[in-house]
């Protein structure tokens, strides 16, 4: 099976600042949740964005759904295939209601009124939303400004989901139901994530970043290995 995205190599440092990435590797392939862990800064953020090409690294390979990817228009494809949930629902929310919100996508790529408002419905019952479209968005809770997010993201039938710390700031019973919405979904996913617990729950297996490498935080038991 040919992997959602495979990055090699990459190395990457904002204007006159130290190098954020340097020689970060990894792949998704399908059906996997990986999660991304690493302290403050690590660069976890930067490389999501990388993925998608909303920034260029210095050096290093993109390779999305097959393909490589270097041009703006190359990343335009990967962005309709990867559904990118930021940290901050209020970078993704920015209509009066639930339902505009949600609509904007689909109606953007050419779903009617009814398809969209049908599409809205669909995805507020996948988040255990259902009855929120007419809500002003900017009254909702966190939580419930949280996933909104992913359904707005889900509405555009994503073959991948990015995820920046999707609990950040959630109680411990809006992270169960992110946990739940989550593993009841098919895509494949990268998940930011400094919530070991929500983790533990959702992912199929980590990386840790740390200086602008990706490793596995817990490699195979080499001291059971050389025992053997
Ligand atoms: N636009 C920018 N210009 C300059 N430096 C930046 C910019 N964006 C991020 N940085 C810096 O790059 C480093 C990596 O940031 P990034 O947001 O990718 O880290 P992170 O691992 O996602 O952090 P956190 O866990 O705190 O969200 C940080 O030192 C940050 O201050």
């Amino acid at each position: 099976m040919s992997p959602c995205f495979e990055a090699t190599d990459l190395h990457f440092a904002y204007p006159h600042r130290p190098p954020v990435l340097a020689g970060a590797s990894m792949t998704l392939v399908p059906g996997e949740r990986l999660a991304i862990t690493g302290p403050n800064g690590a660069g976890k953020s930067t490389l999501m964005q990388i993925l998608v090409g909303l920034l260029r690294p210095q050096a290093g390979r993109v390779v999305a759904f097959g393909t490589e990817r270097r041009e703006e228009a190359d990343f335009a494809e990967v962005r309709r295939r990867a559904g990118y949930v930021f940290q901050d629902p209020d970078d993704q929310l920015f209509c009066p209601t639930v339902a505009e919100d949600i609509a904007f996508g689909p109606l953007n790529i050419g779903q009617s009124r009814d398809e969209a408002l049908r599409t809205v419905t669909r995805v507020l019952d996948q988040v255990g939303l259902t009855g929120f479209a007419d809500r002003v968005t900017h009254k909702l809770s966190g939580g419930e400004k949280r996933l909104v997010s992913l359904a707005s993201v889900l509405a555009m039938e994503p073959d991948v989901l990015l995820l920046d710390e999707p609990t950040n700031a959630l109680d411990e019973e809006t992270t169960d139901r992110m946990v739940t919405v989550l593993n009841a979904l098919p895509q494949a996913m990268i998940v930011i994530s400094h919530d070991a617990h929500f983790r533990r729950k959702v992912v199929t297996r980590t990386l840790r970043l740390r200086d602008g490498v990706l490793v596995d935080p817990q490699p195979t038991c080499r001291h059971a290995q050389s025992a053997e």
